[in-house]
């Protein structure tokens, strides 16, 4: 048995079992760092080594692993009975590529308004008796879930490698906050994915918990029939893009793959991220590296991960310097997380650009889910 296999194994088993394998991590790192102490610090002898000591120390840390593992559990346990599955309503279904393209509206806890997000259903999906890998898709700013599904050609290449594929909005909608429309890139269609901490946005744009707990356990309950909840990757576009690469490198594990097309990679050094972390997170330029792909892989932790990031060379928003891939390749390398940077020469920021692509994503994504 190779080494590879055996990460596969305990990919597996973590997936599978998660809870029981960071405690039981837990525990075993305890208990090594025990029999460590007693071998090199205090110079025990083989023979005088305390062996129930060793065990205490591995039990301590077992239950402890295991109670933070509770209290996980207990948030989302919270997050789910908080899901208002009744309020869940099918707006429009399609065939497209012999599956279903979806769109149906919910009443978000998170954000407190009605939400709408869309659902490719595969042909595999049909019969509801294989559990599939899903993807999220993370639009950009000026975008809703209509976006992506009309434009990008996605929904060949999902039928193609039996994926689902989720794609939610990009902001609370409806809820009318002074202020709210003034700009393209603020407010309405640009929630930039993060749970604001100022007022007057803090009460409903709260992207990132709706998207990383509140959608997502909402995805695994109303589609348990046909999800997998142990191969879920995203991507995302732009904003979308900074959002995907932020979801992941927040939340290890929760995403098993991430790419990302022309992303804003480093949002605390681009205009755009500037304007919306001042508006969204107050001045306080700690607080917005937490929701800075730069600044978070750099102190990742997480299971091993690859950053997929494509950039089209005569993107304007590139040249502008909105977007700074180079920055996030930089951070990758000087802490050895894996980055692949494709930089496509003429394409510019558009869906003619994305569509182009997208089937080169779902094959990364199909590669590490499907594996
Ligand atoms: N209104 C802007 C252009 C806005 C734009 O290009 N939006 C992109 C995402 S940009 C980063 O998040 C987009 O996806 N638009 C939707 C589409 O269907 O193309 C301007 O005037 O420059």
């Amino acid at each position: 048995m190779t080494g590879r296999h055996i990460l596969q194994l305990y990919q597996k088993f973590l997936n599978k079992h998660p809870y029981l394998v960071q405690a039981i991590q837990t525990g075993a790192l305890m208990g090594a760092g025990d029999y460590i102490s007693q071998t090199l610090v205090e110079k025990k002898s083989m023979k005088n080594i305390d062996l129930v000591r060793t065990l205490r120390f591995s039990s301590i840390g077992f239950f402890a692993g295991l109670s933070r593992q509770l209290e996980t559990m207990l948030q989302d346990l919270d997050i789910r009975n908080k899901l208002r599955m009744d309020s869940l309503e099918l707006v429009s279904s399609n065939k497209i590529f012999g599956g279903l393209q979806k769109v149906y509206t919910h009443e978000s806890a998170e954000l407190k308004c009605k939400m709408n997000f869309s659902i490719y259903l595969p042909p595999q999906a049909e019969g509801g008796d294989v559990k599939l890998p899903v993807i999220f898709y993370l639009s950009g700013l000026t975008c809703t879930e209509q976006n992506f599904i009309t434009k990008s050609g996605f929904q060949r290449y999902a039928a193609e490698h039996g994926i689902i594929v989720v794609g939610p909005d990009t902001s609370p909608r409806g809820v009318k906050i002074h202020g709210d429309d003034e700009s393209w890139d603020f407010g309405v269609s640009a929630g930039f994915y993060l749970d604001a901490t100022k007022e007057p946005w803090s009460n409903n744009y709260r992207m990132g918990s709706y998207l990383n707990k509140e959608l997502y356990h909402l995805i695994l309950k109303a589609f348990d029939n046909v999800v997998d909840p142990g191969r879920i990757g995203i991507m995302g576009h732009s904003m979308g893009g900074h959002g995907a690469l932020v979801s992941t490198l927040q939340n290890p594990g929760l995403y098993k793959s991430v790419s990302a097309f022309a992303p804003i990679c480093n949002p605390t050094a681009c205009p755009w991220g500037v304007k919306a972390f001042t508006g969204y997170l107050g001045d306080d330029e700690n607080k917005w590296k937490e929701w800075d792909a730069t600044e978070l892989v750099k102190k990742y932790e997480g299971p091993p991960l690859t950053l997929f990031l494509d950039q089209g060379a005569a993107d304007k928003f590139y040249i502008e310097k909105q977007l700074l891939p180079e920055n996030l390749v930089k951070a990758c390398r000087s802490v050895e997380v894996p980055v692949i940077l494709n930089l496509r020469e003429g394409y510019d920021h558009s869906y003619y650009y994305i569509s182009t692509y997208i089937g080169e994503h779902f094959d990364f994504h199909a590669k590490i889910l499907k594996a």
